[in-house]
């Protein structure tokens, strides 16, 4: 792996935040760690780390964690997306850090952390991070075992926790968002000079001898991944003629378990090639007779050629075979608008995310990850203060660099599952809170998320605002979750902006409600200010303090008088109570919290 960023140490104000709140000490019994110094054995001809042999040590300790959760035989079942940041060279030591987040039935999410030292200089800096699932052996009479839950400790620990949830979401439809898309094509190119896809065509078996099995006796893991990574880098090179790097790697998933004396027939071939970036396409098929092959995994490995001064060049384009490769060319194209889309939306800083993304059914599942997680970490943040307090409306106040963000707490008398069928039938919020003056589900997107028209009043008196926002609605999956109303702003081909109103902007906004105690529940509603309206509500804390107790007087006024209203899941308007309204100062303060282009 070589650098594209040198090691550097990090001066950003949110990084240094997050690495803050990071720090709380953890006695999480899971927690595994393995440090390696890296001998040239473990290196490329380049004196890096081989890519394969750093899998092999984050499935080691990762298994190693969930184990010590499982107190049982475990098998990795994937490990999703890695993006390596960082070059490991000769002489470093490299550090994974591992600890199981969630465990669910038999599954359970183990985190990994890897970091390199520098012994001479004394620098660390993280590599990458991944998350795999361990999945429980079955017992002697077929059954698996059942894992007892993770109790988080600290906040972080709590927001992966809660994160893990999502992220299995997202893991379980990750094979049906490919094959989705791959149903909407693209148009092929033909370019000059192309390098034919065949040459690039690498078959390799290994045969699989007991060094390469794992304390299970079946074939070890990281050692079918390492084997994967060997012969795409073969065929990656094949197009670049060098040495590339690997980026990133698209999900592994171990499909079924092989064993001592199975055979390994190891295929692959590039997929396609970009400007600056290779995807080769990897399938791993074990058999102990030929033509009983089992296709065990698969993944997509994406690689980069870099200069001597760490930047991208630019590569030679493919000429696919016809058929089978024009198809595989054409989802490669796919698969790099979901990486992208991915990256875009996940992986970012908050900071640097755009407020509004386009919606399509492509990126829906990152978008919808992305909504509530950010409400959840913006949940999770530890320095919230307490800006004022009313007949129990208690507002609080978080200052971070670029984001204002305020909480309203109050309790509630009704249960939280009352709490959050009232309030997640998002039409209904016209009846107790008058900032939003209509509000039209525009698309049901599936059981969770949905996505709305929202026309509020705006700071400009003659002139309305409106929202499109994506509604996530969750209900908990395990003890430990709350419910989750997230909402952000989205844009939607079918719904520009339009004359004579403006379009705000949401960035993080939600509900996050908790049973307390009496059939009562906690209510949390979470409001980010962006940079642009910070001026407006810092001259007006106090009006906007009054704004929040009104409308949330009035929520609580709302919910009390229709529980008995909500006696299924759904609920519809007709039936409901509206609540008094708040004034018109209120809608002005709060629609400060939003941003408008
Ligand atoms: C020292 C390192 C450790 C190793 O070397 S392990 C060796 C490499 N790994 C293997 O050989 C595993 C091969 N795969 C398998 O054996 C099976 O496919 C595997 C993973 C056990 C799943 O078996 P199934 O019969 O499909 O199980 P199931 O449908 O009953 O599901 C059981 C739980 O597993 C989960 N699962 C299955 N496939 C998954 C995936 N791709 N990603 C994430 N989670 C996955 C599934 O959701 C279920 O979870 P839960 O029980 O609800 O908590």
């Amino acid at each position: 792996m070589a650098s594209r960023k040198s090691a550097v140490l990090k001066n950003n104000e949110e990084e240094k935040q997050e690495e803050e709140e990071e720090e709380e000490v953890s006695d999480s019994p899971t927690e595994v760690k393995m440090s390696q110094i890296i001998m040239p054995c473990h290196c490329n001809h380049r004196q890096e780390l081989c890519v394969g042999q750093l899998l092999k040590w984050i499935d080691i300790t990762a298994c190693l964690s969930a184990e010590r959760h499982a107190m049982s035989p475990c098998v990795t079942a994937s490990m999703d997306d890695i993006n390596f940041e960082h070059t490991i060279r000769v002489g470093q030591v490299v550090s994974i850090k591992s600890k199981v987040n969630r465990a669910f039935n038999s599954s359970m999410e183990v985190g990994i952390q890897v970091s390199c030292e520098d012994l001479f200089s004394g620098h660390h800096w993280k590599v990458c991070h991944a998350y795999a699932t361990f999945v429980t052996q079955r017992k002697e009479t077929g059954e698996r075992v059942l894992l007892k839950p993770i109790v988080p400790e600290t906040q972080k620990e709590q927001l992966e926790y809660s994160l893990a949830a999502e992220r299995r979401r997202v893991r379980m439809l990750h094979d049906d968002i490919i094959k989705d898309l791959l149903t909407h094509g693209c148009d092929s190119v033909e370019f000059s000079n192309a390098v034919a896809a065949e040459k690039t065509k690498v078959e390799s078996v290994e045969l699989v001898l007991p060094p390469h099995t794992n304390h299970q006796v079946n074939t070890f893991g990281g050692q079918i991944m390492a084997w994967m990574v060997n012969v795409a880098t073969i065929a990656a090179s094949r197009l670049c003629q060098t040495h590339p790097t690997l980026r990133t790697i698209d999900m592994f998933t171990f499909r079924g378990p092989s064993q001592i004396g199975d055979r390994l027939l190891l295929k692959a071939i590039v997929n396609n090639a970009f400007t600056d970036s290779i995807e080769v396409g990897v399938r791993a098929e074990a058999y102990q007779d030929l033509g009983t092959n089992r296709h065990i995994n698969s993944a997509f490995m994406i690689f980069e050629v870099l200069d001597d001064h760490g930047k991208p060049c630019t590569l030679p384009r493919l000429q696919p075979e016809p058929l089978e490769g024009e198809r595989r060319f054409q989802e490669a194209i796919a698969r790099k608008k979901i990486r992208l889309d991915r990256k875009y939306i996940i992986s970012r800083k908050q900071c640097e995310v755009p407020l509004s993304v386009p919606w399509n059914p492509r990126n829906q599942v990152y978008l919808s990850y992305n909504n509530v997680s950010t409400l959840k970490t913006l949940a999770s943040r530890k320095k919230w203060r307490l800006s004022s307090e009313k007949d129990k409306v208690r507002l609080y106040s978080l200052e971070e660099k670029t984001m204002l963000s305020f909480r309203v707490d109050t309790e509630v008398d009704v249960p939280a599952h009352t709490a959050f069928s009232l309030l997640a039938e998002l039409c209904n919020r016209p009846s107790w809170d008058t900032y939003y003056q209509k509000c039209d589900l525009i698309h049901q997107v599936d059981d969770d998320d949905f996505l709305y028209h929202v026309v509020t009043p705006s700071v400009h008196p003659r002139i309305h605002q409106d929202f499109i926002l994506l509604a996530s609605k969750r209900r908990p999956c395990g003890s430990g979750d709350s419910y989750v109303i997230a909402l952000r702003s989205v844009l939607l081909t079918s719904h520009p902006p339009t004359e004579g109103c403006n379009r705000g902007e949401v960035l993080c906004a939600g509900f996050i409600i908790q049973d307390t105690k009496n059939n009562m529940s906690l209510l949390s509603y979470y409001n980010q200010a962006s940079p642009e309206v910070l001026p407006y509500i810092s001259s007006d804390i106090a009006g906007l303090s009054t704004s929040f107790y009104n409308i949330f007087s009035s929520c609580r006024e709302y919910l009390t008088a229709n529980r008995l209203h909500c006696t299924s899941e759904t609920i519809t308007g007709e039936n409901l109570n509206s609540s008094p309204q708040s004034n018109e100062a209120d809608r002005l303060s709060l629609s400060l919290c939003s941003t408008q282009q």
